[in-house]
């Protein structure tokens, strides 16, 4: 089959999360299966853009409301990421140094859309199916079915899979003209909540929709950022598959960022020194269990909690465990988080901002990894920390609840908790603690943890069969 994703992000030519983690894996183990399996996305101004070659695929012109604008797709010479990787650049609109936050999103997301529309409508055959994901290309499915210019698209089959309901893209019906020319009869499309809506426009179009865990699709009926209804009325076309990892980039034997690489055998060993060095640079003490969080600093990752979290766990152990942090976001998370340092020498440290290096580091130098989020679509920081020996503290949600169990459980491993409180979270560390202190049953844990396979060979083949039965 021939698939086109279409996505905002994509690793390593831009990632600001787990999206770019997926779409970066996925295609690849498309092509390992014979699918010709292929990503278009923006082109920013990345340091994997000007550190490989690249070829024209195409120049185009196309109409975003009252404007003409000229769009080119080139394409990474070699596929050095095991699928071709198309980037469209559109002068003005495209070619910046961040993917989102810029005032004109809107336009630069609703072009990008339209040029992608636009080169297919140019090539002489149709794929067998586009792939959308996330808000940015949740208007694909409408332009191809509704804008009477590109008709002749109108019957590719398309999927919608959402890695986060969060964020959909709201825009005004002033910005409508900006589609290409639609049936105005077909408005109800787009809309929800009295605006367009970008990602409910892909839901309500799509062929197929998928979320990246069964949970989190049973949360987005009572919790989806005011698409409950939607996701309540369309559940008969929605279906959950489970993100994997990819066990080629995120491997501790050989892993070119971490100082010690390591596998089951000497996971002991490979974990304490990877661990030493972090502490060395973080100015931590390794005798005691480092706790590690990596992630967007949003409410959604509950990491507004953790400012009073670990100052209660700090206090409360009277200093017998580290807590490092790695993230961006919200400025007053960031802020509250900066500003606690100086109080907790030894035992606290905080890195603000991305850091692909460190969170490799980390993942293989920590002890355990904290994600005690509100909302967890699937999540793959717990997976990665899995592959890496590191024990998951998660909350019970979405992909976290599929893919974590409780070492009180049988045969269990991680550490579960029910809610995004300090409470729980203290409580939790309370557990690492005494864990930590059994240092069989922990080795015991890291090595169980280690097997467990959530490769992309799973879930690949499952998409694989949601593209041979879409039918409209
Ligand atoms: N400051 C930083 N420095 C370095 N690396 C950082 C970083 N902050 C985050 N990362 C990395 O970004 C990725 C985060 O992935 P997640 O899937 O856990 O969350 P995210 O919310 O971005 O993704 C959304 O999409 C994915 C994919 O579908 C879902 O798994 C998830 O639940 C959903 O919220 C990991 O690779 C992590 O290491």
């Amino acid at each position: 089959m021939e698939i086109i994703h279409v996505s905002a992000e994509c690793y390593p030519m831009a990632k600001a999360g787990g999206l770019g983690d997926v779409v970066g894996a996925l295609p690849k183990y498309q092509c390992k299966l014979g699918h010709f399996s292929k990503v278009v996305m923006p082109m920013y101004r990345t340091r994997f853009l000007y550190q490989n070659e690249w070829v024209t695929d195409f120049k185009g012109r196309a109409q975003m409301g009252n404007w003409w604008f000229d769009y080119t797709v080139i394409r990474e010479k070699h596929d050095k990421l095991g699928f071709p990787l198309y980037v469209v650049d559109i002068n003005g609109l495209l070619d910046r140094d961040r993917i989102y936050g810029y005032a004109d999103d809107t336009e630069r997301f609703t072009a990008f859309q339209i040029a992608v529309v636009d080169w297919i409508n140019h090539w002489q055959h149709k794929p067998d199916v586009i792939h959308c994901h996330d808000y940015h290309a949740g208007l694909i499915p409408f332009i191809l079915k509704n804008s009477y210019y590109y008709n002749r698209l109108a019957d590719i089959p398309t999927v919608m899979t959402i890695h986060n309901a969060q964020y959909q893209g709201w825009m005004g019906w002033d910005k409508g003209n900006l589609l290409p020319v639609w049936d105005i009869t077909k408005g109800g499309l787009l809309e929800w909540g009295g605006v367009i809506n970008p990602l409910a426009a892909g839901i309500k179009n799509a062929w197929k929709v998928t979320t990246v865990s069964w949970s989190y699709l049973e949360e987005l009926r009572y919790n989806s950022n005011g698409l409950e209804a939607l996701f309540e009325y369309e559940k008969g076309k929605c279906v959950g598959v489970l993100n994997g990892i990819d066990n080629e980039v995120w491997d501790p034997m050989n892993d070119p960022f971490i100082e010690v690489q390591y596998d089951i055998d000497d996971v002991e060993e490979g974990k304490r020194d990877n661990k030493t060095r972090i502490c060395r640079e973080f100015g931590l003490d390794p005798q005691y269990p480092l706790i590690a969080f990596i992630g967007r600093l949003v409410g959604e990752k509950a990491a507004d909690i953790l400012p009073d979290a670990i100052v209660s766990s700090l206090y409360g152990l009277e200093g017998k465990v580290n807590f490092l942090v790695l993230g961006s976001g919200e400025p007053h998370i960031e802020w509250q988080l900066s500003q606690m340092k100086p109080h907790f020498p030894g035992n606290y440290n905080v890195e603000i901002g991305y850091n692909e290096a460190l969170s490799h580091q980390l993942y293989a130098g920590a002890d355990f990894l904290l994600m005690p989020s509100r909302v967890e679509p699937c999540g793959l920081n717990q997976m990665y920390s899995m592959r890496y020996g590191t024990v998951p503290m998660v909350r019970s949600t979405g992909g976290l609840k599929d893919t974590v169990t409780d070492m009180g459980d049988e045969g269990g491993w991680g550490i579960r908790f029910n809610n995004a409180t300090v409470g729980d979270v203290v409580y939790s560390v309370n557990r690492a603690l005494e864990l930590f202190g059994n240092t069989e049953r922990l080795n015991n844990m890291r090595r169980h943890m280690m097997q467990i396979d959530h490769s992309w060979e799973h879930s690949v083949q499952q998409y694989i069969d949601i593209y041979q039965r879409l039918k409209y």
